[in-house]
């Protein structure tokens, strides 16, 4: 089945961000964020300066292949944050948790965080905002840009 599609926009981005930076600032105080790259690094941003945390480390994780999962590989662990413990871990979104698990594995004292969450990744996340479901994708907007888009009108008098 093809999947459904959920459309982030910048703006739409930076205010969940915010919006976990106030669930988080509660948390805290936090030792320092760690960004799962690539995704988790403007979310990261985001939140690091609602927070006013300037120690930014990160972990690099390849799962996906545009929207292919593969088997994950650590391309960089993280050196700075120990076992994680008083550390932010902060990702885009969680989807099957494969990233997370990973991750969780490297620092297992960490809190995780992430903006959005599909239903199979929501047990590995400490602190999310916004859940889709598990069939819909997330279109993020540096995956994406603007297009023309014709008339209904017109659509509707080629069928
Ligand atoms: O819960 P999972 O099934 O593991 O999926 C979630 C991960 O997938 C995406 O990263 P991706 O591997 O595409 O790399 P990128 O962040 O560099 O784009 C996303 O940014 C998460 O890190
Ligand atoms: N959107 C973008 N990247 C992803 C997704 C998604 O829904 N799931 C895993 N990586
Ligand atoms: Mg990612």
């Amino acid at each position: 089945m093809a999947p459904r599609y959920y459309t982030v926009s910048w703006d739409q981005l930076h205010r969940d961000s915010k919006a976990l930076a106030w669930r988080l600032v509660e948390k805290g105080p936090w030792k320092g964020i760690v960004a799962i790259t690539r995704g988790g690094l403007i979310p990261a941003a985001i939140v690091a300066r609602e927070l006013d945390c300037r120690l930014i480390e990160s972990v690099s994780v390849i799962t996906y292949d545009e929207e292919v999962r593969g088997e994950p590989q650590v391309a960089k662990p993280p050196v700075a944050a120990g076992d994680g413990d008083g550390w932010l871990v902060l990702d885009d979104l969680v989807d099957t948790g494969t990233t997370l698990k990973v991750v969780r594995g490297l620092l297992p004292k960490a809190h995780f965080a992430t903006v959005y969450a599909k239903p199979a990744g929501n047990p590995l996340v400490d602190t999310y905002i916004t859940e889709v479901s598990q069939d819909t994708w997330i279109l993020f907007p540096w995956d994406t840009e603007p297009q023309f888009i014709a008339p209904i009108a017109r659509s509707a008098a080629s069928k």
